[in-house]
C-alpha cells in the first residue's frame, strides 16, 4: 500500500495523504530534470544511436533500467506499472507479501502509454530550456524518474476508486452495471479538493523552487520550475488521467 506503510491502514485519508506526499516526489523529479536543456537527440526516432536497437535513445535506456528493475521485484508490487511490459524478465528476488487490496482486474490497468506520451510532447517542451548537452543518459535517467512518479500517482487512481467502492458500494453498483463511465465519473469528482491539490502542488513549486541564499536578497521570482506549469500538469493531464484510472478500476470492479 502506501509508500513506507505497513498496509493495514486503507482509508481515503490515507490514500489522498499518500498522494500529497508523491505531489512531493513529482517535483522534485521536474526541477532535476529542468537542470539539463531539452537534449532532443534522445528522443530522435530515426538516429538510431545503439548499435543493434532501432528506435530513439530514451526507449533503449528506459527499456534496459526496467529490465533490471523487474529483476529486482519492482513490478511486483501492484503500485507499479511498467512503461515496456512486452518481454520484461520476471523477478529474481523473493516475493514480498504485498496487502493484496484491490480487485483482480485492476492488475491489467496501465496507461503508460498515455503518460509517456503526454509527459515527453506536451509537458517537457514547458519546462526544460532548449539546448544540448551531451548527458543523454543522465537526462533519460531523470526522464525515468519523472515519468516512474507521475505513473504511480495516476495509477494510484486503482486504489482511490476501491476506498471509494467500499465506502460506497450501494452508490457504485447500479452505474458499474450499467457500464455508464460518465455516472461513474460524476460520482468520483469531488472539486473541492481537486481544486486543493492545485493550488497545492503551486505552492509547492513556489516552496521547493525558489534559490536559497545565504543573504536575505533571494530571488523569489525565479523557480526551477515554473509553478503555473505544475499547477497545469495537475489540471490538464495529473488529475485527469487518474479519474480516467478510477473509472476504468470501477467498470471492472464487479467482474
Ligand atoms: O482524492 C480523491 O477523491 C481523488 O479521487 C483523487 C483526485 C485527484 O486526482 O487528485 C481525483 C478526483 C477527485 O475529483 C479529487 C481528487
Amino acid at each position: 500500500m502506501a509508500e513506507g506503510s505497513s498496509g493495514s491502514e486503507f482509508t481515503l485519508d490515507s490514500i489522498r495523504k499518500s498522494l500529497i506526499r508523491q505531489e512531493d516526489t513529482i517535483v522534485f523529479c521536474l526541477m532535476e530534470r529542468a537542470k539539463f536543456p531539452m537534449n532532443s537527440a534522445l528522443y530522435n526516432q530515426s538516429l538510431d544511436l545503439v548499435p543493434g536497437f532501432s528506435g530513439p535513445l530514451v526507449d533503449f535506456i528506459v527499456q534496459e533500467t526496467e529490465a533490471v528493475q523487474a529483476k529486482a521485484g519492482r513490478y511486483v508490487n501492484p503500485e507499479e506499472n511498467p512503461f515496456f511490459p512486452d518481454n520484461l524478465p520476471p523477478s529474481l528476488v523473493p516475493n514480498y507479501n504485498y496487502s493484496q487490496v484491490l480487485h483482480t482486474g485492476g492488475a491489467s490497468i496501465n496507461i503508460n502509454k498515455a503518460i509517456w506520451d503526454m509527459y515527453l510532447n506536451q509537458l517537457l517542451p514547458l519546462f526544460v530550456v532548449a539546448g544540448d548537452d551531451g548527458n543523454y543518459a543522465s537526462t533519460a535517467a531523470s526522464d525515468l524518474s519523472c515519468l516512474q512518479a507521475l505513473s504511480r500517482r495516476i495509477h494510484y487512481g486503482k486504489f482511490v476508486a476501491e476506498i471509494k467502492f467500499r465506502d460506497a458500494p450501494h452508490d457504485y453498483e447500479p452505474p458499474i452495471r450499467a457500464k455508464d463511465a460518465d455516472e461513474l465519473m460524476k460520482l468520483l469528482t469531488d472539486e473541492r479538493v481537486e481544486k486543493m491539490v492545485k493550488k497545492r502542488v503551486e505552492k509547492k513549486a513556489i516552496v521547493f523552487g525558489q534559490d536559497v541564499s545565504g543573504s536575505n536578497n533571494a530571488d523569489s521570482k525565479h523557480y526551477k520550475v515554473d509553478p503555473s506549469v505544475v499547477a497545469r500538469l495537475y489540471d490538464e493531464w495529473v488529475i485527469p488521467l487518474t479519474k480516467r484510472v478510477e473509472v476504468e478500476y470501477l467498470i471492472r470492479r464487479l467482474n
